[in-house]
Formats: structure tokens, sequence, C-alpha cells
């Protein structure tokens, strides 16, 4: 929103501006006899007199403004609201400020610093650009002050001009991503009648108007407003009602606190002064009911067979403030209501003394024109409840957004129509009518869905949108587009491979399955593109997905590139290393085998070039790690590196060290990322919606599913659960036994502790031998153990959750949990998969210390499809929980959507978004405007709403 502030360039001192001037000087000299004298009735007086004055004259208010503090020292200096409103319009911090710099300004330019506004006021901007008017002059009548200024009140200027810098750069952006933000409106298309709004959706984002555009707001109810955070259409439109109340058609029992819903005829309506300061409404409607006490319980009521009584709801509404007193306007608001109308009142109501009468503060009315109308609006319309803010009632707030509805064109979105329609959604105006005065809860429904869409629509145009900007040319741009354009290869598709590639395939012990083959056949093709790939990988614990991984390294290096493989754990990266330099010895012809290095304490060289992949920790995105030819980043456990340290991959070999542009060989590298933890697609697309996504969906042959137990770890508990273990140790099985703490605490008593239980379990099972492993330990302990394990030199391994990501040891086949309950499921998902990995059968014992823990366990007891598990997940924990404290950070916040519940929503809205900025053959007239058209500029609305919307949270964390 352009803000036109108010500097004029003529200097006419007309009545209005003197009265101002008299008062102000009359006000300050007081401040300066009494420094506790702040008058605030005349204050609260003079201060909604400024606009009309200002509307009225042409007069230099801010440079008169400064003539008038002049007289006074700084100390002396009154701080009465008005003037530091003045100062703040002026462009300054506070009146002191504007007493300090103001002089030195004003004997530095002979005229008003536009400049000062300008800094306070980004959007204004100055050039060869005419000078901003804080009047209108191009006005009819040349004086009438232009949008906002026109509100009643100079708090309004203020709050909306703070409002406005807030808005049109609050987070820096425009310059960083300039193609997604509008051009600032000119002046000519933020001018608009106060109270009502263009019947066409201009550029500026409609719902980001000031409230001050709906219709018949008090100036006191816009402060109240204001102050509780309602600046904008948007924030008014969106404080959605809590829920519904279920309107019982009022032929039955009138219950007091109850919603109901009446028919009835206007009998009176009078507006009366109940006190110097106070008024109120009362309109009374009678109506006939069912005469329940004619009528036996049991029966159905038929109103118009049966006996009837008439029944009187007095409907009030009450008024605070001298001006509501007045005989004026008692009779305008009562004038509102008309004698023998024929309403519909709903809402609650309370019983009043006198028989068959009924009071109701929290209501709803509605005139019926014809019996159509009667009918209809008879059968149980939804009654909206919502939530209270601030001080602001429920009743108050839902007249409020009545009337902000009046202000919404009928024709309003910002979606364009083909989307609307393909996708059967409401339109945006029907929406908000929809959720905030449905007809019936099926409208509600729908509107919900609408505003859902919008939620998710918006994330992921805005996801797309900064992926494409984050490509330099418009060819790299293109090569993006196509990828969407073109259909899935083939997944056989294998002549393209490079030789390395092939090689590696021929070394694996296995064939792959044919989801992994489709995989690497995705990956390989994106890997060939001008484009730098940012893919998901996504599979179930132990589908196979680090070996894909390993062969789309094998692709880049085979091209004369290198890769880094990045991983959570110093653990997993030896891991890694180790198992990769195993398939490379199996591999045929020992020349030109591919140098890997393991990025621990000390950096290899890799500027050489000679080291072709590295595998390592969150160290290998370090400053010092240099690459000469980086073409290929894979993050293993995505979830586990946030969003940035993902992102710096992107921007990696971009440039020189010396920052200079490397040249187009050396694009950003393309990102695979990997996540073990089966996120529901839902989640997986609001979280990486930027991503393409691979999913693995099959194991490989010949597991056998591992059988799940769940014990309650009591006495007799834990010695079946030794039993088994027994069986197990003896069959020639390895065990893991997992604690969910290193040692036994005092806070904690009850958890069971990894190295505490070391001496207890050797002493059990003397013919067997025990290891231990945990985060404390040094890195070289932890691989030494785990060798120790996969080995088979020791046959039991006490550990902490460090092993649950990735480690890989095929034959162990046992695994005991302690105290399950303290982990999630999704998380029990992910360790049980460290069994499992191989031929041998394989069992899993979660054991749970209290029996009130073991239902919620049960789940895994019948399911080992991670999906499942994940989406069950989400919906006992919700989606923040589910991905842990720091992870939920990336978790854009949906006001109305659940992702739990609203995936099919969000999945629409994925494929809406990808309509928009590519042409899809979905909808013809998409290919034809936006195939040309990925900077939405067919789209000035949708692109206005997208930058209002999505900007924090594109950015993840
Ligand atoms: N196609 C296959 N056939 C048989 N075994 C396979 C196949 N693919 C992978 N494996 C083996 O399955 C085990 C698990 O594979 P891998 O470690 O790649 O899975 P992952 O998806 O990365 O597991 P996690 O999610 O636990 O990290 C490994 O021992 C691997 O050698």
């Amino acid at each position: 929103m352009a803000l036109t502030v108010a500097v004029s360039q003529s200097c006419g001192m007309c009545f209005g501006g003197k009265q101002l001037r008299c008062a102000i000087i009359l006000k300050a000299g007081r401040g300066c006899r009494n420094v506790l004298g702040t008058n605030m009735r005349f204050s609260n007086l003079l201060l909604p007199k400024i606009p009309k004055i200002c509307s009225r004259s042409k007069h230099k208010y801010a440079e008169c403004m400064l003539k008038l503090v002049e007289p006074y020292d700084e100390s002396s200096i009154p701080q009465p609201k008005l003037l530091k409103k003045a100062s703040v319009v002026m462009g300054y911090d506070s009146l002191n400020d504007l007493f300090k710099y103001g002089r030195a300004d004003k004997d530095a330019m002979d005229d008003f610093d536009i400049s000062l506004a300008c800094k306070r006021f980004p959007c204004i901007t100055l050039g060869s650009s005419p000078p901003v008017g804080l009047y209108d002059e191009t006005k009819a009548g040349g004086s009438e002050m232009k949008s906002l200024l026109a509100d009643q009140s100079c708090e309004a200027v203020v709050s909306n001009s703070m409002d406005a810098e807030l808005r049109v750069d609050r987070f820096g952006l425009s310059e960083a991503w300039p193609s997604l933000y509008p051009a600032l409106p000119n002046e000519s298309s933020t001018s608009s009648e106060v109270g009502s709004l263009p019947s066409e959706a201009p550029i500026e984002p409609l719902l980001d108007k000031c409230i001050s555009c709906v219709p018949g707001l008090s100036k006191r109810l816009y402060h109240q407003l204001e102050n509780c955070g309602f600046y904008t259409l948007r924030k008014l439109l969106h404080h959605f009602p809590r829920t519904y109340a279920d309107l019982q058609n009022a032929q039955i029992d009138l219950d007091d606190g109850q919603y109901f819903i009446f028919i009835g005829e206007i009998i009176s309506s009078r507006g009366m002064k109940a006190g110097c300061s106070f008024s109120f409404l009362e309109v009374i409607v009678g109506c006939e009911i069912a005469d329940t006490e004619t009528t036996s319980g049991d029966e159905v009521v038929n109103i118009d067979s049966g006996q009837k009584k008439k029944i009187y709801l007095h409907l009030k509404k009450f008024f605070r403030g001298t001006r509501f007193t007045s005989i004026p306007f008692l009779k305008s608001i009562e004038g509102k209501h008309k004698v023998g109308e024929f309403v519909c009142v709903s809402g609650k109501v309370r019983a009043m003394r006198s028989n068959n009468h009924y009071e109701m503060r929290e209501y709803n009315i509605d005139v019926l024109k014809d019996e159509d109308d009667l009918s209809l609006r008879a059968k149980g319309r939804p009654y909206p409840i919502y939530p209270s803010k601030g001080g602001l009632n429920a009743s108050l707030l839902r007249d409020t957004i009545a009337r902000a509805l009046q202000a919404l064109p009928a024709n309003f979105d910002p979606v364009p129509k083909e989307i609307t329609q393909e996708f059967g959604l409401l339109c945006l105006f029907d929406a908000y009518m929809g959720i905030h005065q449905p007809k019936h809860i099926d409208e509600a429904d729908l509107a919900r869905k609408r505003l859902i869409f919008d939620e998710f629509f918006y994330l992921q145009l805005g996801r797309l949108y900064q992926m494409l900007e984050g490509l330099g040319t418009q060819f790299e741009k293109e090569g993006l587009l196509d990828k969407y354009r073109k259909p899935r290869l083939n997944a056989a598709y294998m002549e393209g491979w490079s030789s390395l590639t092939k090689k590696l395939l021929r070394a694996l012990p296995y064939s792959l399955t044919s989801s992994q083959l489709s995989a690497i056949s995705e990956i390989i093709w994106d890997l060939k593109q001008p484009v730098p790939m940012n893919r998901l990988l996504q599979g179930d614990v132990g589908c196979g997905k680090t070996v894909v991984a390993f062969l789309a390294c094998m692709e880049v290096i085979g091209s004369g590139y290198q890769a880094a493989f990045m991983v959570p754990t110093e653990l997993l990266a030896t891991q890694h290393y180790e198992h990769l330099l195993k398939l490379l010895d199996n591999m045929e012809e020992d020349e030109h085998k591919p140098k890997i290095a393991l990025l621990t304490g000390s950096t290899p060289d890799l500027q050489t070039g000679d080291i072709t992949l590295v595998i390592g920790t969150h160290s290998l995105i370090a400053e010092k790690v240099e690459f000469s030819a980086l073409r290929l980043a894979i993050v293993d456990e995505q979830q586990r590196f946030g969003v940035v340290q993902r992102g710096r991959f992107n921007s990696m070999a971009m440039v020189n060290s010396d920052g200079s542009p490397k040249d187009d060989q050396h694009m950003a590298p393309h990102v695979l990322a990997m996540s073990a933890t089966p996120i529901p697609r839902t989640l997986a697309l609001a979280l990486y919606g930027d991503m393409s996504l691979t999913q693995i969906t099959d194991l490989p042959p010949g597991r056998i599913p591992i059988k799940t137990y769940i014990i309650e770890g009591n006495e007799k508990g834990y010695e079946n659960v030794y039993k088994m273990m027994l069986d197990e140790l003896q069959s020639g099985g390895k065990v893991y036994l997992v604690y969910p703490v290193i040692e036994q605490s005092e806070q904690l008593p009850q958890l069971r502790a990894a190295a505490s239980d070391l001496e207890t379990i050797s002493q059990r099972f003397q013919d067997y031998s025990c290891g231990l492993l945990h985060g404390k330990m040094k890195s070289d302990e932890k691989d030494e153990a785990l060798r120790r394990f996969r080995s088979g030199e020791t046959h039991i391994l006490l550990s902490t959750q460090v092993i649950e990501i990735g480690v890989d040891v095929p034959d162990a086949s046992m695994m005991i949990v302690m105290n399950a309950e303290r982990f999630g499921i999704a998380q029990l998902h992910q360790l049980r998969g460290r069994v499992g990995r191989g031929v041998r059968k394989s069992q899993c014992i979660l054991v749970a210390s209290s029996t009130s823990s073991l239902s919620r366990l049960k789940v895994l007891e019948k399911s080992s499809d991670g999906f499942y598990l994940a989406n069950m997940d989400l919906l006992l924990r919700g989606p923040g929980d589910l991905l842990g404290k720091k992870q939920s950070g990336h978790l854009p916040e949906f006001p109305v959507a659940r992702l739990e519940i609203d995936g099919n929503i969000l999945q629409e809205a994925h494929m809406a978004a990808l309509f928009m900025i590519s042409d899809k053959n979905l909808v013809c007239y998409m290919q034809n405007v936006l195939s040309k058209s990925h900077d939405l500029e067919q789209f000035p609305a949708l692109k206005a709403e997208l930058s209002m919307r999505q900007p924090l949270s594109l950015f993840g964390d």
C-alpha cells in the first residue's frame, strides 16, 4: 500500500489551520506551566479534528508543527499525544527528536524535508517522480485528503503509515527477490473511497487494505480493533469462527444459554438513553413457537398442526459514550429496523423475568424478503461462534466481520478462475461469506476447503517461485520447468548412465529393486540437466537408499566432477565410507576407481580434484572446505539438517574463493536429500514443497517381517524378555539393547540407563560378550564398538538412540527397547529398522514402564509400514511434535488447515502451484498463458497476494 504522506507544497493558513495552531500553542503552553497537566479531554477533542482540518485546508501541516514546538526547549516540550503523533507524521521517532533534529533540518532546508518522511516510510520514492502529496490534489474539489488521511483520525494516519511501512518490506525481501514483489502501486491505484472498495481487484492486495475501509466503523471501534491487531481486512476476515452453533429450530424448549434460530416479526424498535453516556437499542421480535407444555415430550412437534405460543425476543445492543445518547443517533439506530418486517434472528437466548420474554445480546438479524427466504432461513442456519480477542467480545467481532464482508467486491479472487474451477473451489468472496455467514454447514465446509487450499497453494507457489528465483539464467529456469513438462522417464532407461555407475551396479552383491531402479533413473536424468537438482529421496528404513545415493555419486564422478556425502553422525560417515570402499573393492578393473575420503578431523585436499567423493558430517559445509568441481551433494537424513544447511550446498561452487563467479561448468551442485523417516507425503510437501520427491516404496526381497512384542516392564515382564534374549543368542543372533539415557539419574530413577545396565547384563549373560555405545563416547570408541558388534566379537550391544539413524548391521536380529514409552512412534519405527536388515528372522521387544503406555505402542505391533506409522504419529501428536522441536520450526503455521487431515487439499494445491509456474496439459488455458509467464506477470493480483502471504515461511529457519 503506498502511503501518501501529508506534505502539501502550498502554505496557506486557513481557518482550520489557524484553529489548530492556536489550539496546539495553547496546549503546549499549558504543558510548560504544568508538566503533569496533560489535559486528555482537550487532546481527545483536538485529535480527530486534525484530519478534518487538513482535508479542508492545504496548509503545511508538518512545517507548522515544527514552528509550534520551536519556542520550547527540549526539556520543557509538553508531551501530549497529539504532538507525539504529529512528530511521527513528520518522520521523527518522538517529539524530542523532532525538536532536536527538526531545527537542524530546518536550517539546512528551507522546506520540510520529505526525505525524513521517506526514511520513515520507505514506500515513498523520491526521484524524478512528482513529490508525494499528503493531500490528494487531483481529487475533485482539489482539497480532499487522499485515502488514509481521509479517515477519521490522525492516529489512523500514523498507524496506517507504520503498517504500510511494515508491510511494504517487512522482511527486506523485495531486493533479494524482486520479481515476486509487485511494484508499489502508484498514487492512482491507492485512491479509494473510504468505506467502499473498487469493484475490480486492484494490484494492491485488497485484503491488506486498512480496516478504515470497513463501512460504518466508529472511531472508537477502529482503535479498539487496531489495538487488538486487526489492522487490515485480512486480519479481520481471518478471525474465523471457532465453531458453529448447531442451531436448533426454536420449535422446542428454550433453554437458557442455548443458540436458537427464530423467524418472527418486528414489533418495536427503540433507541433509548439510559444515562448521560449510555444508551441502548432494543428490538422486540414476536415469534410463534410450538407450545411444549401442551404437547408430550416424545411427540414430534409440528408447529403447523399443534398448539402454538407467542414469545417475545428482546434483542439488545448497548452503546457507551455521550455521542451515542444524542436524539439523532438514537433515531438512526431504531430506524434500521422497521416494525412489521419479517426477520430471521439467531443467537443465544436468556429468559427474562416475565413469561415468554427472552433476551438476546448476541444475535444475527436478517430481514426476510419473501416466502422462499422465510422457509429457507428457518432451516437451522449455522450460527458462527467467534473466539473473543483482546477484550473484543464475540458478538462485536461478528458484527464487525459482517461489515467487513460488505466491503468485499463479489468478484474478488486473486486465484484465477481456471484454477478454482479445476479444483472445484469456491471463489474467495464466497469462501469468506461461507465461513463467516454460512447458510448451511456444507457451505462452511466448502469455504474451509477453499481457505485451506489458499494456505497451501501460496506456500507451494512461493516455494516453487523461490526455486526459480534461485536460478540465474532464463535458460536454467526453462530447464527446470522442462522437468515438469516432460513425462516421467522409463525406469529401465540405462544407456545414458556413465560406465562408472554401471560398474558399481555390477559390483553390488544384489540386484536393485524396481523402485530403487526407477529412483536412480530419475535422479540420473536430473543430474544430466543444466539446472541444479533439488530432490528428496524418501523411503522406509532399510529400503536401500544409500546404494541409490552411491550410484548417483558415481554418475557425477564418471563425468569428471566431485560429490559430497553429508551424514548426521560420524558413526554413519565411517559406516558409509567402509561400505563404499568394500563395494569399490568388488568393482572390476582397478584403474579409474574413484578416490574417496572420510572427512574427519583434518580436511583432505579437495582442491586438486584428486579426491572425487568425500563423506563427512556437517563439517563438509564448513567455510574452509573448498571443492574444485562439486557437482552433487547428498544430504543423508535430511531432517537432521536445517534448510539453511541444505541451502549451503545450493550456494556452493557458484563463486571462487575470491568471490568471482565461476564459469558455467560450475553451476550450483545438485542436491539429493534423503530421509529415512517416512514423513507422510503431506508433511513432505509442506516442508519441502520446493523439492522434487522420489520415493522408494518396496523393500529388498527376502526380508522377513520383524515380529514386534509390547511387554510391560515389571518383574515378570523382564524375566520373559531375558528369556527371549537368551533364546536368540543361543541360536546365533545378535541383540541391541536400547536405553533412553546413558546414566541412571536421581531425577528419573524409573529410567533404565545403558552404562548403568552394562554390568547387570554382562552378569546375566556371562557366555556372551557385551558392548556399549552412546553419544558421549569418543568417535573412535564408537566406531570400534560398532565394528566389534558388526564383526561378531560382541553379541549384545547396549546403546542409546545413537544407533537410530542409518546403523546397518545386517545380521543383528533382536532389539529390545527399554522404557519404550519415552520414544515417539516414528522414532521406534526407525530404531526397529536396525534389525531385520538381512535374511535372518528378527524380533523387536518394546518394554513399556506402565500399562497406560501399552496401548499407544500397540500400533507398532500391528504395522511395520513406516508411512502408515508416520501418519498415525501425525494424527496422535500433530505435525510439529512429530518432527521434534527443532525441526518443527520449519513447519509453516496454517491457521485453518490441519496437516494431519487436510493432506489431499495440500496435494491439490501443489498441483495448482505447478500449473501456475509451468504449463501443464491439464488446463489448456494455462498452457497458453503461463508457458511464457512463470513470473506470474499475467496474474498481478495473484502475485501481489503471494508477496503478502508467504515471505516468512519461504525461508524455513
Ligand atoms: N536391492 C537390494 N537387495 C538386497 N539387499 C539390499 C538391496 N538394497 C540394499 N540392500 C541392503 O539393505 C540394507 C539396508 O540398505 P541401506 O542401508 O541402503 O538402507 P537405507 O534405506 O539407507 O536404510 P536406513 O533408512 O536405515 O538408513 C543394506 O545392508 C544393503 O546392503
